[in-house]
Parts: structure tokens; C-alpha cells; sequence
């Protein structure tokens, strides 16, 4: 591995009167480090489809960039699953903002270099190294979160760290589009300004990182601090022991990741919750246009409420699983997929005509969904030890975009085509039982106690 990248070392331990205030200084820095970082990496990951509709005006139809657009998904899940590999042995403050910069260069050269987007095949190529270069994003994110964040706190922070996400992808279009707007000025006639949708987006998330590697540290011990399980008392096992040595990837996938069953179930689990959250954002403008009369503004309207509602809703199920269910996942995942399940229903079943009841089913579901999507990347970190985090979170991402985001966008489509939505709505509601059947059998498992040591 590149030196670079290597593990930060730990150095000599700072004097204690400076134990709390260095550790308060750089959790919060840390935090600000890895959130603002996340949500440019979604500034990235999802522009392209903002430059679908000035690309259908050059010629493409909407297929040839349909199939452009799955790369993205197909890379990202399974780079998040190797990339996770190779973050567990990295240094977090390179190999983040190092993600994200690679990402804006393929989006730089989509945007200032007419050959990048000149044939399907060339997008796809460009669109799948972006997709690879996304998933150098979440397992540096969650190697930091488990360093410097303690196991009973790790729900709530998890949490907060999560909405970076919806954040990300919600103030991504308004970038997107005043970049389209700036070069279709700057360009004048010569360009539609899509250019704008690669460039602006990619010039931001490039600011980020820089700042992203300001702020972030690898672990506590490269500054001079105790781990977080001393400097809080708050260990993972009774036995007060704790996972300081780097470890190999053989014993990462083998000792701890692919022998775990509970990893396993959560990354079934998250095939199903993909396919919820995918199969109902990303069909919604077409669904509710063509089934329920909406028009382009209003079904926008929902798509970017979905995404919001999902804020306080990941933010409610964090503090759920901490203080009501005392640290176990499961419960607060069947209940908030069981929630899910009765307003697929109400969308499904509600009749052309109450586009209020859309809305607040749609905007239902983005609340109650996101809960899930972020329990299972917490479970992941919590059933396995710190050095082994990035990779049980890809694996649970490899299964969720390869088997539930490819499935929602694909087979969606597919089965639609030629069962009706009514099939497509089957497909979702037993998406919804299953995901609830699996985080009831993680009912009883909490965090680290089923780590082997
Ligand atoms: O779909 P991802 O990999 O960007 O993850 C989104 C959320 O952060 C999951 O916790």
C-alpha cells in the first residue's frame, strides 16, 4: 500500500491536563471533517442525472443513459465493499478527501472535455470510475466514527453523521443547476450548459476535501490521546478490552467480517431496504405522474421532500435504537420498516385524485426509511472490532446497491413495463416484510457483545 495511505502512527501520549480539551477539540473537529466530506461525496454521485435531461437534448434517449447512470451503482457497490477493504488499513485523512478529489477530476473532465460525454460507452466507463471513486467515502467515514466515538454513544452520533448524506443530495441539485446556468452563459450558444451540472459540483466538493483533510484525524492515538473506550470508560466487553492493532485484510474478511453471521443478516437485510429506498424515490416522479396526474413541478416537490423528511426521521430512529431499545438496533429497524410497509400501502392504494395523500405517504416514507438505511451501517460498525469497520459496512453496501439499488432501477422498470405498477408495488411491500423480518432476528443482538475476540 502506498505510504501515503498508511495508518496514521500513534505518537507520544500528551500530558494529561490536556487529555479533555484536546479530545473535545478534535471530536468535534473530526465530526465536522467527516460529515461536511460525506455530503460532498453526494454532491458527486448523483449529478449525473441532472445532466440526463440537457443530454437527451444532444441526441441520447433516455435508455442509453439509464444504462450510463447504473455504473454508478454497480461501482459504487462493489468499491465500497474493496475500497472498505483497503480503508480499514488506511489513514482516514488521506484516503477520504483522496476519494472525493479523484471523483471531481472524472466529473471535471465530464464537464470541460466534450469526449468524456460523447458516447454512452464512454459515460459509462467515466460514470463506473466515479462510481469506484464514491466508495472511497463511507468506510473512512466509519473508521473515524469508531475511533473517536465510544459504543454507547455510537448510535446517536451515527446518526447525526448520517443526515450528511441527505444533506449532500439535497443541496447537490441547486449547485447542479446554478452550474448549468453559469456556463450556458458563459458558453452562450455554443453549449446547453450541462457542463455546468460536472463543473460546479466537482469545484465545491474540491474546496470540501481540502477542508476535510484539515479537520480530520485518524485516531486518537496519531494525537497524542487515549483511546475513546479509556478516555470515556466505555469499553465493548466487560473484559475492558480493546482493539488497538491494525489488522490484516486476511484477518479482516476472514477472522471478523465474511465468518460473521450477523453481518450476513444485515447485509440481506440491506438488499431490501435498497430496494424500498430506490424502488420508491426513484420511480416516484414516473409513478406519480402517470398513475396519479402530478405534474413535473409537483413530483419534484415530493422527490426532494422524501429526502428530507428522511432527517429527522434517521435522526429519530438513532435515538430510539440508544435510549429505548438500549442499544439494539433490530427493534428500531422492525418497527421503523413495519411503518414503511403501511405507507407503501397508502401509496399504493390511494386512488388519482388526493395528491395530499401522496405527498404525506411519500414524505411518510422518506421519514421512516432512512432510519434503517443508517441502522444497518451502525450495526455493521457495531458487530465487528474498530479496525475491521469500513469493511462490514461495504459488504452490507455491496449487497444493498449490487442486489437492492441495480434491482429498484432495473428490474423495476422491467416488471412495471410489463406487469403494471401493481407489480411493481408487490415487489416493494415484500421488500418491506423481509427487512422487517431480518431486523427481528438482530432483535436481541446488541453492538459489540457479539464481536469474537
Ligand atoms: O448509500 P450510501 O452508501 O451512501 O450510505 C448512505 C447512508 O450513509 C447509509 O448509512
Amino acid at each position: 500500500m502506498l505510504k501515503l495511505f498508511q495508518p496514521a502512527p500513534p505518537i507520544e501520549r500528551l500530558p494529561n491536563e490536556q487529555i479533555d480539551s484536546e479530545y473535545k477539540k478534535h471530536r468535534i473537529q473530526v465530526f465536522i471533517g467527516i460529515f461536511i466530506g460525506y455530503a460532498a461525496y453526494y454532491l458527486l454521485r448523483k449529478n449525473f442525472s441532472l445532466a440526463m435531461p440537457y443530454l437527451t437534448d444532444q441526441g441520447f434517449s433516455k435508455g442509453e443513459l439509464g444504462l450510463a447512470l447504473s455504473a454508478v451503482s454497480i461501482a459504487y457497490g462493489i468499491s465500497k465493499f474493496v475500497m472498505g477493504t483497503v480503508s480499514d488499513r488506511s489513514n482516514s485523512r488521506i484516503f477520504l478527501p483522496a476519494g472525493l478529489i479523484l471523483s471531481a477530476i472524472i466529473c471535471l473532465l465530464m464537464g470541460f472535455v466534450p469526449f468524456f460525454t460523447s458516447s454512452i460507452a464512454i459515460m459509462f466507463i467515466m460514470l463506473f470510475i466515479n462510481g469506484w471513486f464514491q466508495g472511497m467515502g463511507w468506510p473512512p467515514s466509519g473508521r473515524v466514527l469508531v475511533h473517536w466515538f465510544s459504543v454507547s454513544e455510537r448510535g446517536g452520533k451515527t446518526a447525526i453523521w448520517n443526515v450528511a448524506h441527505n444533506v449532500g443530495g439535497g443541496i447537490m441539485a441547486p449547485i447542479a443547476v446554478g452550474g448549468a446556468s453559469l456556463f450556458a452563459i458563459i458558453l452562450g450558444t455554443h453549449s446547453n450548459g450541462y457542463e455546468g451540472v460536472f463543473i460546479l459540483p466537482a469545484l465545491v466538493a474540491i474546496v470540501i476535501a481540502l477542508i476535510s483533510y484539515i479537520l480530520i484525524r485518524d485516531t486518537p492515538q496519531s494525537v497524542g490521546l487515549p483511546s475513546i473506550e479509556e478516555y470515556r470508560n466505555d469499553y465493548p466487553s466487560k473484559e475492558k478490552k480493546t482493539f488497538e492493532t491494525e489488522l490484516t485484510t486476511k484477518e479482516i474478511l476472514f477472522k471478523y467480517v465474511l465468518n460473521n453471521k450477523w453481518v450476513w443478516a444485515i447485509a440481506i437485510a440491506n438488499i431490501f431496504v435498497y430496494f424500498v429506498r430506490y424502488g420508491v424515490l426513484d420511480w416516484a416522479p414516473t409513478y406519480l405522474s402517470e398513475e396519479k396526474g402530478f405534474n413535473m413541478d409537483k413530483s419534484s416537490v415530493a422527490y426532494f421532500l422524501f429526502e428530507w423528511a428522511g432527517i429527522p426521521g434517521t435522526l429519530l430512529c438513532g435515538y430510539i435504537s440508544d435510549k429505548l431499545f438500549k442499544g439494539r438496533r433490530g427493534p428500531a429497524g422492525f418497527v421503523f420498516m413495519l411503518g414503511v410497509l403501511i405507507a407503501v400501502l397508502v401509496y399504493w392504494f390511494n386512488p388519482p385524485g388526493n395528491p395530499m395523500i401522496d405527498m404525506i405517504s411519500l414524505i411518510a416514507i422518506g421519514f421512516l426509511i432512512y432510519g434503517p438505511v443508517m441502522l444497518i451501517g451502525l450495526q455493521a460498525l457495531d458487530f465487528v472490532p474498530k479496525k475491521a469497520a469500513g469493511t462490514a459496512a461495504g459488504l452490507t453496501g455491496l449487497f444493498g446497491y449490487l442486489g437492492g439499488t441495480v434491482t429498484a432501477n432495473a428490474l423495476m422498470g422491467y416488471i412495471v413495463d410489463y406487469a403494471g405498477w401493481n407489480a411493481g408495488f408487490i415487489l416493494l411491500t415484500a421488500s418491506c416484510v423481509l427487512a422487517a423480518i431480518v431486523f427481528a432476528i438482530t432483535w436481541n443482538v446488541r453492538g459489540q457483545e457479539v464481536v469474537k475476540h
